[in-house]
């Protein structure tokens, strides 16, 4: 049964990213190598494979937490510039992670700050932005809190006190409220029970396509894969064996082990 219900991007949009012969090896085949490819604006982008594949050091090479051995990556801002990521200061990388860009982790204590109220959480964000008026950052955390089916009576109750969803909500809350160019998640739904997954992937879905939002989504579930991405990139054993439209390659995949991955003999 097909779940694609995204528009397909216009591939004319303009590029984002583009990733130019990206390596990042820890030893023979581990890690990621060879990995050329353009991420237009408004497009999900899924990246698919067996644990162990490279798919997370992909995405830290990415975002610009881990410098590749080779490779360029380079992100085009709003303004017509083009940046190096590697090439640019280490601050100016923080400050595109902070402003530009947002990282949601699989597991919201990596991305949230627990010990601090959810209200907090969000806010910080904006006060990275400049923003300093308390009623205005209160009430964009009770906005975002509601956008992501949380209670907003609940601002200054800390995310340890909210279960592992509620925790998720939260950082997709924190990350999206400074409206973010370009989002990489990294098995966003990973960890949780099966009915809270489907729950918090309609919401991601929804969002994705009312913010239009640019994505690189790392996941080792098809059936996320398929409801989130425009297109997939497989790795297996740290290079990309396939890459083309989510529903060409999930319904006529060609390389042999996409083969095997979609007919579920490697999926857990
Ligand atoms: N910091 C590191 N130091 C040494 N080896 C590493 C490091 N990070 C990853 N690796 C190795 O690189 C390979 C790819 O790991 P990676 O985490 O990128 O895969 P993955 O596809 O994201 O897997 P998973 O779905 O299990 O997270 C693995 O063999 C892993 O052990």
């Amino acid at each position: 049964m097909n779940h694609y219900t995204l528009t397909r991007p216009d591939l004319e949009r303009p590029a984002l990213l583009d990733v130019q012969d990206i390596s990042r090896l820890y030893g023979p085949d581990k890690g990621c190598q060879a990995i050329d490819f353009r991420l237009h604006t408004g497009e999900v982008l899924g990246i698919v494979g067996e644990s162990g594949s490279g798919k997370s050091t992909l995405l830290r090479v990415l975002a610009g937490l881990e410098a590749p051995n080779t490779g360029a990556v380079t992100y085009h801002p709003a303004n017509n510039q083009t940046l190096d990521v590697y090439a640019i200061s280490e601050a100016r990388r923080r400050a595109l992670l902070r402003l530009e860009w947002g990282l949601i982790h699989q597991n919201p204590r990596d991305g949230l700050r627990m010990g601090v109220s959810a209200g907090a959480n969000i806010g910080e964000r904006l006060m990275a932005l400049g923003q300093r008026h308390y009623g205005q950052l209160r009430a964009a955390g009770q906005d975002w809190m509601s956008q992501v089916e949380l209670d907003p009576e609940r601002i200054d109750d800390a995310p340890l006190t909210f279960s592992g969803g509620m925790q998720q909500r939260l950082q997709i809350a924190r990350t999206l409220v400074t409206q973010p160019r370009l989002v990489f998640m990294d098995e966003p739904t990973g960890g949780l029970d099966v009915s809270v997954q489907a729950r918090l992937l309609d919401m991601i879905r929804t969002l994705v396509r009312q913010l239009g939002l640019s994505v690189v989504l790392v996941t080792h579930d098809l059936a996320v894969a398929r409801l989130l991405s425009h297109r997939l990139l497989v790795m297996h054993r740290s290079r990309v064996v396939e890459a083309g439209l989510t529903d060409q390659i999930l319904d006529d995949p060609q390389h042999a082990y996409t083969q095997l991955l979609v007919s579920s003999v490697l999926t857990p």
